[in-house]
């Protein structure tokens, strides 16, 4: 069998969490959102991880993880969604390229800003004194750089649906299952 092992990765709000599910489904195959099992593991939500332990604290909890979970999925198909910063992490940075198809999903920071107007709460890397779309546009010039340097794939996701970005995404590999 042809194990698969796709990493999406690209800035917040660009639809990693979503597509990552809309693969999971076209793909039959399992799905690891690393935000979803940090907040499990911890039995605290990621705003609550940073106020007690800042950016630091999570950046460790976020690398470990994906190594881990790394290690131990060698030969299973898996689809990854990771968090925006990952890539802020050099040891994430390694294994993002080394262990897995890493697919930058990328935005103009106006599609950015659309998806994340009501969805700043649970995202403690957004709050700032600088206007919403300030920070976004911050954000990439320090990350995009990269995003690039690990990815394989780039996948543009301006005025596109969820499920379109997901089947370019199964093209780009030539994926049917997670088998093929
Ligand atoms: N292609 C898209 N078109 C419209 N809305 C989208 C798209 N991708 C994501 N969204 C919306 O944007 C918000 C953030 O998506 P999410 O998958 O959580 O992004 P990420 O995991 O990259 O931060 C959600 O409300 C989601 O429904
Ligand atoms: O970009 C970032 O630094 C972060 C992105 C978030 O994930 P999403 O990109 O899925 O929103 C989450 O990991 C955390 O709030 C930090
Ligand atoms: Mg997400």
């Amino acid at each position: 069998m042809n194990v698969q092992r796709i990493a999406l990765v690209g800035p917040m709000g660009v639809g990693k969490s979503s597509v990552g599910r809309a693969l999971t489904r076209m793909l039959d195959c399992p799905l690891v959102d690393l935000d979803k099992m940090i907040e499990t593991e911890a039995g605290m939500t990621i705003r609550e991880i940073f106020a007690r332990e800042g950016e630091t604290g999570f950046r460790l909890r976020e690398s470990e993880l994906l190594s881990r979970v790394t290690s131990e999925t060698l030969e299973t198909s898996l689809v990854l969604a990771a968090g925006g910063g990952i890539v802020t992490t050099a040891a994430a940075r390694e294994v993002l390229g080394q262990h897995w198809t890493t697919i930058w999903l990328n935005a103009e920071p106006s599609t950015l800003l659309s998806h994340l107007q009501s969805e700043t709460n649970h995202r403690p890397m957004l709050d700032s004194d600088s206007d919403l779309l300030s920070r976004i546009v911050q954000l990439a010039s320090v990350r995009e750089a990269w995003y690039r340097s690990v990815a394989r794939f780039t996948v543009t996701v301006d005025g596109r649906d969820v499920d379109s970005i997901a089947r370019e995404i199964c093209q780009l590999g030539g994926w049917m299952t997670c088998s093929d």
